[in-house]
């Protein structure tokens, strides 16, 4: 097995919970083996390796992690982003804009769209995507559309709960999704998700489809609070869902209902029982005006949260994770380290991938350690600080994933 060592990373933020304070380490290296982590540490203590390449003093963390992506889609909706910036409001009916599209689209033209997506968040540090149906919304498209995710992306969400579509009745297109639609795409998802929203699916429709997909043996994730207050975050908390995402309108007890499922988790040594993450989509909030999703309330209130792009057509049409997390640390409070954790070890822990060794069933991503996967995002600076220092700036100098090169990025030295 191939090993390469990466040697004189000026500062690795490593996002690995069981360092504790020590998690950022200056003038150091990391081996990879393969697909994994075989070693990191002190520069001078390096091993050696078959390959090396010279970081030159740059700064590395693990790759990003995307947990909340609606890539699999054509067409196109800048006149609605126009509109929208002439003083429109976002709904929920643009989805049937990019399903008519997407519909019309051929299996080639779809997978050529969606490794496009997937290689320029590749491009800029992204190293474990997910991705969710929700532009087919037939038995048929959502099949497809989930079977084409299966085949280029890490984590596929079932999201027929997307929008009751043309000329159907909720409640039968809600029969739908919880019986032949989610039988159809079950062997291609590890994820159901619900847009529980005005304009999409009720408290009511929404329990039902959670239901179905929990009973499926489908991990649970919520599109919740995006547009108002409402129960998404309640239902998410209450069903255990991996992560509730938007909760841009927040009550106390949403706050505290998020909190209280992280009772039996140790946020400083990472372990325990995990909650439900609150995952904040700030490129989106921006997208569509609204507030940005109050993630230092969060931290404080002790949930665990994450930072994806929400890379979709119609909110947020952005990959760039760095994006996220400079305007985390820019508009949001969140300290960098706080926000680069978020974007790595938050995501994982959104999609239940944030433990995981050589002794178990699947590698641990968004952190660096001795058995995780040798996700690495070596960036054109000496700090990671510098993500919000010089925000919009490609800082991506060079990307492994799983233990290989991204091609179109270049070890610096
Ligand atoms: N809110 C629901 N779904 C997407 C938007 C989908 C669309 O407008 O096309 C979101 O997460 O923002
Ligand atoms: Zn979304």
């Amino acid at each position: 097995m191939t090993s390469t060592l990466i040697t004189n990373i000026g500062e690795l933020s490593t996002m690995d919970p069981a360092r504790g304070t020590e998690s950022v380490l200056k003038q150091a290296a990391v081996v990879l083996e393969g697909e994994r982590i075989a070693w990191l540490g002190p520069a001078t203590q390096a091993p050696a390796a078959d390959a090396v390449h010279d970081a030159g003093g740059r700064a590395a963390l693990p790759g990003w992690v995307d947990s909340h992506t609606h890539l699999v889609f054509a067409g196109d909706r800048s006149a609605e982003f126009a509109a929208r910036l002439a003083g429109e409001e976002y709904s929920a009916g643009g989805i049937a804009v990019t399903t008519e599209a997407t519909r019309n689209a051929g299996d080639y033209d779809l997978t050529r769209l969606l490794l496009a997506r997937r290689a320029e968040a590749a491009a800029g540090g992204t190293t474990w995507v997910e991705t969710k149906t929700g532009y087919g919304l037939d038995v048929e498209q959502e099949t497809r559309s989930a079977r084409i995710a299966s085949s280029v992306v890490d984590d596929v969400t079932f999201l027929g709960a997307h929008l009751v579509p043309d000329g159907m009745d909720a409640e039968e297109y809600t029969d739908l999704v919880c019986g032949p639609m989610l039988a159809a795409v079950r062997p291609y998802v590890q994820w159901a998700d619900v847009f529980c929203e005005r304009g999409a699916f009720t408290e009511d429709q929404s329990r039902r489809v959670l239901a179905a997909c929990r009973a499926a043996g489908l991990g649970l994730r919520v599109h919740g609070n995006q547009l108002g207050p409402g129960a998404g975050v309640r239902l998410a908390v209450e069903f255990g869902a991996a992560s509730v995402d938007h909760v841009n309108y927040l009550s106390d007890g949403d706050v505290q209902a998020l909190a209280g499922s992280w009772a039996g988790w140790d946020s400083a040594a990472g372990s325990g029982t995990p909650g439900t993450v609150a995952t904040c989509l700030p490129a989106c909030d921006l997208s569509t005006r609204q507030p940005l999703a109050p993630g230092r309330e969060l931290l404080d209130a002790g949930v665990e949260i994450a930072l994806a792009t929400n890379c979709n057509p119609g909110t947020s049409y952005t990959s760039s994770m760095a994006f996220c997390v400079a305007t985390a640390v820019l508009q949001m409070e969140l300290s960098v380290p706080e926000a680069i954790r978020a974007a790595t070890y938050g995501g994982a822990l959104a999609l239940r991938r944030h433990t995981g060794n050589d002794a178990d069933g699947q590698r641990a991503v968004g952190s660096i350690a001795v058995g995780h996967r040798a996700d690495i995002h070596l960036l054109n600076a000496p700090s990671a600080a510098y993500l919000a220092y010089r925000p919009g700036m490609p800082l991506t100098a060079a990307v492994w994933r799983a233990g290989k090169r991204v091609p179109g990025t270049r070890a610096g030295s």
